[in-house]
């Protein structure tokens, strides 16, 4: 197989417990995702089924109790948070950026940290990364407190990117930004996966986000995935959780969009 054909992450018969107050409790039990390069994925499921545990094992925060979880070829916990981010980038839901650093300052943190380019250089690539999320040079003096719910957004996926990583994690992206960043922030998302040729993996719930942009919907119910495929497939699957949550009224409006408009038959 060509480098090129291989799947980004690989995770197979993975289990994932926790073990509180005595009680040992399963996330997750025999599951398999397979994630092809070049692939925007929006893995949807119900409160509590280990989405977010799933992204932090791709990120090697967090190993399987049992199984692999393998991102490009190798143990995702490999590296762990060491080197983690020239890999994988992550946005996580309340990943708040350092208040009191700078915009700047926040997106060339991990450059920084890893302390092999010059100060210089730092700046000018943390410079370059402001600039693809939308956001004007004249923003990045500005301190996180001053920004909107849209704009911090836009800082912690620029500092996600500034070391160019194939793989982009994203939980819950747009919740909390009201409709119109909401809109901005997916549109902005589809022209980087796009224009970098990045790998998107998205926990979300919102239903208008995963129509928009997904190439592939992967659905965790039963404590593994119950169907990875297209969205028009997933959503005519036929398991309860699948039905309820993209059947429902939301449900029914947000599908509008897979339908092609008068215009375009
Ligand atoms: N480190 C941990 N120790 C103990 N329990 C944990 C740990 N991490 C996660 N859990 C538990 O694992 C379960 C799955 O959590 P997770 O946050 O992945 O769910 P989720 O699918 O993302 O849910 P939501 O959609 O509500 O955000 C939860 O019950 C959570 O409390």
């Amino acid at each position: 197989m060509t480098e090129a054909r291989k799947p980004i992450v690989q995770i197979e018969k993975l289990w994932s417990t926790f073990r509180a107050a005595g009680q040992t409790s399963v996330i997750h039990q025999d599951l398999d995702l397979t994630i092809a390069r070049g692939e925007l994925l929006s893995i949807v499921g119900g409160s509590g089924g280990g989405k977010t545990v799933l992204l932090r094992q791709m990120l090697g925060l967090e190993t399987p109790t049992r199984g692999s979880v393998m991102v490009q070829g190798r143990p995702a916990d490999e590296l762990g948070r060491a080197g983690a981010a020239s890999r994988v980038g992550m946005l996580f839901q309340h990943g708040a950026l350092f208040s009191s650093f700078t915009v700047l300052e926040n997106i060339a943190f991990p450059l920084r940290e890893l302390g092999t380019l010059p100060a210089s250089l730092v700046r000018d690539v943390a410079m370059v990364k402001l600039q693809m999320v939308g956001l004007e040079a004249r923003h990045a003096h500005k301190m996180p407190a001053d920004l909107s719910g849209g704009m911090v957004k836009r800082v912690a996926l620029a500092r996600a990117l500034v070391m160019d990583p194939p793989l982009l994690l994203l939980d819950e992206p747009t919740a909390g930004l009201d409709p119109d960043s909401a809109d901005g922030f997916c549109t902005l998302l589809q022209s980087l996966h796009r224009e970098l040729d990045l790998t998107v993996v998205m926990v979300t719930h919102d239903l208008d986000t995963i129509f928009e942009l997904s190439t592939r919907v992967a659905v965790v119910a039963d404590k593994h995935v119950v169907i990875n495929a297209p969205p028009g497939e997933v959503v005519a699957f036929d398991h309860p959780f699948v039905q309820d949550f993209f059947r429902g009224g939301r449900g029914h409006r947000a599908m509008a969009l897979l339908q092609p408009t008068p215009d375009a038959v």
